[in-house]
């Protein structure tokens, strides 16, 4: 699928929703929320009205997104649950490929990480392959709680950014 923001603009809020909800991983709340902004100049505009009402909650919240998200190379890609675009994300970054080593020490930091937050570990897999994804997890883990919530969320702009690319036609396609 391929709209241009005037189709976007125009779509009722069932099919706005149907269709760019899973912009921030299971938060359809988010992309429902934006809806009343339309309007949108241009996809740059959604995707600034998407980060802005992520960047007005409240730290819980934040956190909330973040825990909205599977992990990476976890139980949801095992048991083939994960939303169509995860699977994308986590198939591309070789999540779905970990020879046993590997496998395990990405479940032993994704542990050793929510433990320490209380929220999973958030990466932008599009942009990174396995090795970069484990040594960034391993380094993430000494981080601090307040720097990782930002860090995280960091991420899941990266990952709505990609995905709204994938649904809308940007500007200078148009
Ligand atoms: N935990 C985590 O980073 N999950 C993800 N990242 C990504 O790019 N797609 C995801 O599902």
């Amino acid at each position: 699928m391929n709209m241009d923001i005037a189709t976007v603009n125009a779509l009722p809020y069932e099919d706005f929703v149907d269709i760019l909800g899973n912009v921030v991983e299971k938060c359809p709340i988010i992309t429902a929320a934006v809806w009343s902004g339309r309007p949108f100049l241009s996809l740059a505009v959604l995707e600034a009205a998407i980060s802005e009402f992520i960047d007005a909650l409240p730290e819980s919240g934040k956190e909330g997104i973040l825990r909205c998200h599977p992990d990476l190379a976890g139980r949801d890609l095992q048991s083939g649950s994960l939303t169509r675009e995860s699977h994308e994300e986590q198939a591309g970054s070789g999540m779905g490929a970990l020879n046993s080593g590997e496998a395990s020490r990405m479940a032993r930091l994704n542990q050793e990480y929510k433990e320490r937050f209380g929220f999973p570990f958030v990466i932008c897999a599009r942009m990174h392959d396995k090795e970069n994804i484990l040594r960034q997890l391993s380094a993430r883990c000494q981080n601090e709680r307040a720097v990782e919530r930002a860090r995280g969320i960091e991420e899941v702009k990266k990952i709505c950014h990609l995905r709204l690319q994938s649904l809308v036609l940007t500007d200078n396609k148009l």
